[in-house]
C-alpha cells in the first residue's frame, strides 16, 4: 500500500468505527473520555498561557457537546476560569448527560444557558481568552438556529483564540457545506481520524489548523472502515524512480500498444506519444495498416507494426500469432485505444488476454470486447489494469451508469475485489481500486479533460510506467494524478475549453522534470 498521509472518513464510516470500536472493547464513553483526553492534551500545547486564561466552552446538547464538557472537567485547574456555555439547552444524549454530571460536581466551573442568560454569555465570550466549540460535530445537518447562531456570532468577532472540536459548528463534515453562521476556528481538532469537509480547499478558512487525534479507536476498527484514500500531487514525487545513471534502454522497458482500427488513428497515436513521454525504453504500436500508413510519419520514436485489416476497416485475428509473439518479448502492453469492437477484434482480444503472462492496461474498446465475457480478466494469467469510464463499467459489472455514480468507489472497490484486477474508473475524482479493497481518489484533473482522446492519453501513461517495471498500484496512481495535473497546467494557460487531449502530452515531460527536482 502506498503510504498517504491523507485520509479522511465520511461521517457514515466514522460511526462505523465508532460501532466497531464498541465491539472491540473501547466503550463509545471511553472515546468520549479519550477524545477530551487528547483534545485537552492538544490546546494545553497550542495554547501556553492557559493558567492565566479565561476559557469559554460553546456545548450542544449532542456528544459533540459531551466532549466539551469532559474538557472543562480535563481542564480544571490549569486555567484561571473555565464557563461552559449550553448553546441548545441542556445536555441531551446519554454519554453527555453522564459527563455532564461529573462537570457539575466541580465548583470551580460555571455553567451558563445561552437561551436563559443571553447577556451573560456573551459577555463571558467577550472576555475569553480561548473559546472552544463543541456545539455541533458530526451530527449538525441544516443552519444553525436558535441561540447557537448569537452566540457564534459573538464568539466570531471576540479577540480570543477559537479552536473548534471535530468539526467546526455549521459545517457539515461529509461535504462542507456551511450554514450562514458557522464557527470559524484558528485550530480544528479532528477527532480519530479526518472527515471529507477537512480536506476540502474551500474549508480551510473556515477550519484553520487542522490537526487530526488519536482517540483510542483500535486500528482495525479504523481500517476495517474502507477509507479512501486521497491522491495528490504532493505523494508523487515518491513513487516516481530515479533512473540508474548506467541504464540502457533495455533497462526501461518494451511496451506494445494494440489500438486504432481504420479511422481511429488518433487514439492510437496519443497512446503511443504519452507513453513515449513517460520515459518506456522501447514503444511498439502495433494497428490496422491504414492507421500505421497515416501515423508512421508522426511517430519517428516508436516502432510499428503494421496489421491485417478486414474489408471494414477493423483488425483481422489473423494477426493473432504475430501479436502473441511480440506481447510475449513485451514487458507490458495497452490493448484497446481506438481499437474498435467487432467479432474479428473481439475474438483477437479475448485470445490475447487469456493466453498472455505480460501485465496489461485494457482500455475503452479493449473493455468492450470483454463485456460479454468478463471472468477472463479474473482468469487471466497476467496483472490487469481495467480503465473504463463510467459507461463502458456498466458494460462489465451489471450496475447502471446512475448506481455506479451513486457510490463510485464502492462500485470500483467492489469490482476489483471480486475479478482480482486493478481498476481505474474514470471521470471526475477518478478512483483507483485494488484487488485487496485499497481505495485511492484522484484529487487532480478538471473538466476541460472531458473530451475524446484524453482518456486514450492516460492509458498510454500508465502502460509506459509499467512497462518499466513499475507495480500496477504506482503505475496506476503516478499515471492518473499526473495526467490530471497535466489537464490542470493546460487549463491554466488554455483554459478549460480550449485544452486537447495532445496539449496534456506535451505538458507531461515539464511535470516530470517538477517531479524529479522535487523528489
Ligand atoms: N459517538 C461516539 O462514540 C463519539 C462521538 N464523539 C463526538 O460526538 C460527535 C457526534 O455526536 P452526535 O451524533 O451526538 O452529534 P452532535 O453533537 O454533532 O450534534 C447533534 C445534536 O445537534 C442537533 N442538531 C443538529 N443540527 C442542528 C441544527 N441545525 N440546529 C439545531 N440543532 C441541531 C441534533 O438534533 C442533536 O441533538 C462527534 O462529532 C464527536 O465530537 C466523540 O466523543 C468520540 C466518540
Ligand atoms: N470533469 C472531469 N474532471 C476531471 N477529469 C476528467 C473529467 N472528465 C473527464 N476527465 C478525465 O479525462 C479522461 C477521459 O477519458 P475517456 O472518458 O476514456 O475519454 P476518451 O477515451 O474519449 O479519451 C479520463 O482520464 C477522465 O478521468
Ligand atoms: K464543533
Amino acid at each position: 500500500m502506498i503510504n498517504l498521509q491523507a485520509k479522511a472518513l465520511t461521517i457514515a464510516q466514522m460511526k462505523e468505527a465508532e460501532a466497531r470500536s464498541n465491539e472491540l472493547g473501547v466503550s463509545y464513553a471511553q472515546l468520549m473520555e479519550n477524545a477530551g483526553s487528547a483534545c485537552t492534551a492538544k490546546i494545553k500545547e497550542l495554547f501556553p498561557k492557559l493558567s492565566t486564561s479565561s476559557v469559554v466552552i460553546l456545548c450542544g446538547k449532542g456528544n459533540n457537546g459531551g466532549d466539551g464538557l469532559v474538557i472543562a472537567r480535563k481542564l480544571e485547574n490549569s486555567a484561571a476560569d473555565i464557563t461552559c456555555i449550553f448553546c441548545c439547552g441542556e445536555p441531551g444524549t446519554e454519554l453527555s448527560q453522564k459527563v455532564y454530571q461529573q462537570a457539575a460536581a466541580i465548583s470551580s466551573i460555571q455553567f451558563l444557558d445561552a437561551k436563559k442568560e443571553p447577556m451573560l454569555c456573551h459577555f463571558c465570550l467577550n472576555q475569553a481568552d480561548l473559546i472552544i466549540d463543541c456545539i455541533f460535530g458530526t451530527g449538525f445537518h441544516g443552519e444553525v438556529q436558535g441561540s447557537a447562531q448569537p452566540m457564534i456570532g459573538t464568539a466570531n468577532k471576540a479577540d480570543a483564540v477559537r479552536i473548534a472540536v471535530d468539526i467546526p459548528s455549521g459545517m457539515n463534515g461529509d461535504d462542507g457545506s456551511c450554514s450562514i453562521s458557522v464557527f470559524r476556528a484558528d485550530h480544528t481538532l479532528a477527532l480519530g481520524a479526518l472527515k471529507p469537509a477537512h480536506l476540502l480547499e474551500d474549508t480551510q478558512s473556515v477550519c484553520g489548523k487542522i490537526h487530526t487525534l488519536d482517540i483510542g479507536m483500535p486500528s482495525e476498527a479504523l481500517e476495517d472502515s474502507s477509507s479512501v484514500k486521497l491522491l495528490k500531487w504532493e505523494n508523487l514525487p515518491a513513487l516516481l524512480p530515479k533512473r540508474d545513471p548506467n541504464a540502457n534502454k533495455g533497462d526501461f522497458g518494451k511496451l506494445l500498444i494494440l489500438a486504432g482500427r481504420s479511422g481511429m488513428g488518433g487514439a492510437a497515436m496519443m497512446a503511443t506519444l504519452s507513453a513515449l513521454r513517460c520515459g518506456c525504453g522501447l514503444t511498439t504500436l502495433a494497428a490496422a495498416s491504414s492507421v500505421i500508413n497515416a501515423c508512421f510519419p508522426h511517430l519517428m520514436e516508436a516502432v510499428t507494426l503494421s496489421l491485417a485489416e478486414t474489408k471494414d476497416g477493423a483488425v483481422s485475428s489473423e494477426s493473432l500469432t504475430l501479436l502473441s509473439e511480440h506481447l510475449s518479448s513485451s514487458t507490458a502492453a495497452v490493448i484497446g485505444c481506438g481499437l474498435g469492437h467487432d467479432e474479428h477484434t473481439e475474438k483477437l482480444v479475448r485470445s490475447l488476454v487469456k493466453e498472455t503472462q505480460t501485465p496489461l492496461v485494457i482500455d475503452a474498446d479493449g473493455i468492450n470486447c470483454l463485456a460479454g465475457d468478463i471472468n477472463i480478466v479474473q482468469t487471466a494469467k497476467a496483472p490487469i489494469i481495467l480503465t473504463p469510464h463510467p459507461k463502458e463499467f456498466s458494460r462489465i459489472c451489471g450496475k447502471s451508469v446512475a448506481e455506479i455514480e451513486a457510490d463510485r468507489e464502492q462500485a470500483a472497490s467492489q469490482f476489483a475485489q471480486q475479478y482480482s484486477v486493478h481498476l481505474v474508473l474514470k471521470g471526475h475524482a477518478t478512483v483507483i481500486a485494488l484487488p485487496d479493497g485499497t481505495v485511492y481518489q484522484n484529487t487532480t484533473g478538471n473538466a476541460g479533460m472531458a473530451k475524446g482522446g484524453s482518456g486514450d492519453v492516460l492509458a498510454g501513461m500508465i502502460g509506459s510506467f509499467l512497462a518499466q517495471g513499475i507495480a500496477s498500484e504506482k503505475a496506476a496512481c503516478l499515471a492518473v494524478c499526473l495526467h490530471g495535473a497535466c489537464g490542470d497546467r493546460c487549463a491554466q494557460r488554455l483554459s478549460e475549453y480550449g485544452i486537447l487531449a495532445r496539449d496534456l502530452i506535451q505538458e507531461i515531460p515539464l511535470l516530470l522534470r517538477e517531479l524529479e527536482q522535487n523528489r
